[in-house]
C-alpha cells in the first residue's frame, strides 16, 4: 500500500469500506488496503462499471451494480457508467454455450435504452458528476493491426486459457470471438484510465477474470496501478436463480415488468433472505437496518422488512407515484383498500400477475366465473365455496350460490376481481 498524507476516516461506521464489508458487498478485491486508500482516503476516486446490451433492459440482477454505482457516488466518488456498444457485439463467454450474435442495429437500439435506464441512478452535477460512456467510441475505430499489436501483445494465452469460463468451454468449444472478449474489457479499463483518470472497476463476481485481466493490462501498458473489486452473486436459499419468477425475468423496464410485479417480487422475498437483500440493496444506514431487523423479528407476520425493501426499490426504479399505486393495488387486491380508486393500468398490471381471463359476450354467473378463472376446479366446488362464504367479487362477499354480476359491477367498465378466501385471486376482463 502506498502511503498518503490525507487522513482516512477511522475504521468503523463512517468508513465506506467498513459499511460495504458489513453489507457483505465485497467478494474479491485487489486488496482492502488499496480500496480503503481510494475510497476512504479523503479524495474523490473515478470508478467504472460496465453493462452489456444483451437485452432491451437491465434486470434486477443488475441492481447490485447500479446501486453500488450510486452508493460510491453518494460517498463522493465519480462514476463512469459504461454501456458496451462494442463488447455487446462480441459476447462475454458464458459457461454453458456460445452466444448467438444479435444484429448490430438491434444492439445499437438496446444501447440507447440501457443508457436511458441507467441515467437516473446517478447525478450529473457537482465535482463528482457521473458520465455515461460507450466502449464503441474507442473500440470501433481500432484497426485489427493495432488491436493485435498494442492490445493482444500483452495477453499471455496460457493465462487466458486458465480462466474458469474458458476452461469450462474448452470441451464444448469457444469461438475466437468470445475468447477475445476479455481483451476488449481490459482495454476499456486502460482507455478509461487514460481518458478519465479512472482508478477502480467493479462488477459482479463472474467478472473477476475480465476485471483482473484489465488490472494487469493497465500495468503492462505502463500505467496505473488501478484497483478492482467484485460484488457477490445474489443467491437464494432454495438454490433457484435470483431475479426470476414464474413469469420470467424481473426487468427494470416498466413495459417489460410492471411496477406492480416489480413491487410484488420484493414483497415475496423469503424471510431467510430479506435481511441480506436489504443490506445489499437498501440505502438505509446500518443503524436503520438493524432496527428494522429487530422490529421484523418481533412481528414476522407483518413482513416489515419485505415491505421496506419493496417500497424502497420500487421507488428507486419506478418513482414514488408508481410505488404508491403498486402498494394501493396490493392492498386492494387482498381486500384492504378500495379497488375503485386504482388506475386502470395498475389494476390491469396487478390482475395480469394474478391471472387474467378474457371473456366475451354474456358473462356467466359467479360460480361460472370462479371456474373460468381457475380459482376452483368446477361448478360444484364453486357453489360450495360460495355457500361457505369464501367467494368475493370486487372484495364483496358473494352470498347467493346463483349470483350474477351486472354491468355496474365492472371496474373501469371491463374488469372484475375474483377472490377465493384470503389470498387467491384472479381477474376477469370483459372484451368486445
Ligand atoms: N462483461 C460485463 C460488461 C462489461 C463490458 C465492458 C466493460 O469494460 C466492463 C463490463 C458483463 O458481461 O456484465
Amino acid at each position: 500500500m502506498t502511503v498518503t498524507d490525507s487522513s482516512p476516516p477511522p475504521p468503523g461506521r463512517d468508513s465506506l469500506i467498513d459499511d460495504l464489508l458489513w453489507r457483505g458487498l465485497i467478494q474479491d478485491s485487489t486488496g482492502l488496503d488499496e480500496l480503503r486508500e481510494l475510497l476512504d482516503g479523503g479524495k474523490s476516486t473515478t470508478y467504472y462499471v460496465g453493462f452489456d446490451p444483451t437485452a432491451p433492459s437491465l434486470h434486477v440482477g443488475s441492481l447490485m451494480q447500479v446501486t453500488m454505482a450510486r452508493r460510491l457516488q453518494l460517498a463522493g466518488h465519480r462514476p463512469l457508467l459504461l454501456v458496451g456498444g462494442a463488447t455487446g457485439q462480441i459476447g462475454d463467454p458464458k459457461e454453458s454455450a456460445e452466444r448467438t450474435l444479435n444484429p448490430p442495429d438491434v444492439i445499437a437500439g438496446w444501447v440507447e435504452r440501457i443508457r436511458e435506464q441507467l441515467a437516473p441512478f446517478v447525478s450529473y452535477t457537482g465535482d463528482n458528476a457521473a458520465q455515461l460512456v460507450n466502449n464503441l467510441d474507442w473500440t470501433g475505430e481500432m484497426s485489427i493491426v493495432e488491436f493485435l499489436r498494442d492490445v493482444g501483445k500483452h495477453f499471455p494465452v496460457n493465462k487466458m486459457l486458465a480462466r474458469e469460463v474458458v476452461r469450462a468451454r474448452l470441451e464444448t468449444g469457444i469461438s475466437f470471438t468470445e475468447f477475445s472478449y476479455q481483451l476488449l474489457q481490459a482495454n476499456d479499463f486502460f482507455e478509461l484510465h487514460r481518458r478519465h483518470g479512472c482508478q477502480l472497476q467493479f462488477g459482479g463476481s463472474d467478472q473477476w477474470g475480465n476485471i483482473t485481466a484489465g488490472v494487469d493490462y493497465v500495468r503492462r501498458r505502463g500505467a496505473g496501478p488501478v484497483q478492482a473489486f467484485t460484488t457477490p452473486l445474489v443467491t437464494k436459499s432454495d438454490g433457484t436463480k435470483f431475479g426470476k419468477t414464474e413469469g420470467g425475468t424481473v426487468w427494470l423496464d416498466p413495459t417489460m415488468t410492471s411496477p406492480y410485479a416489480f413491487y410484488q417480487f420484493w414483497l415475496n422475498v423469503e424471510d431467510q433472505e430479506v435481511d441480506r437483500y436489504l443490506r445489499y440493496f437498501s440505502f438505509r444506514t446500518r443503524d436503520e437496518l438493524e432496527e428494522l431487523a429487530k422490529a421484523t423479528a418481533e412481528r414476522p407476520a407483518a413482513r416489515l422488512a419485505q415491505r421496506a425493501l419493496a417500497e424502497e426499490l420500487t421507488t428507486l426504479v419506478h418513482g414514488a407515484d408508481e410505488t404508491r399505486q403498486a402498494i394501493a393495488a396490493s392492498q386492494a387486491l387482498f381486500g384492504r383498500g378500495s379497488l375503485d380508486e386504482l388506475a386502470p393500468e395498475t389494476l390491469r398490471a396487478a390482475l395480469t400477475e394474478a391471472g387474467l381471463v378474457r371473456l366475451t359476450g354474456e358473462l356467466p354467473d359467479v360460480a361460472g366465473l370462479l371456474r373460468d378463472s381457475g380459482l376452483v376446479s368446477g361448478l360444484k366446488e364453486a357453489r360450495r365455496v360460495i355457500a361457505e362464504g369464501g367467494a368475493y367479487v370486487n372484495n364483496n362477499r358473494v352470498t347467493e350460490v346463483d349470483a350474477r354480476v351486472s354491468a355496474t359491477d365492472l371496474l373501469h367498465g371491463r374488469y372484475l376481481v375474483l377472490r377465493r378466501g384470503k389470498r387467491s385471486f384472479a381477474g376477469v376482463e370483459l372484451g368486445e
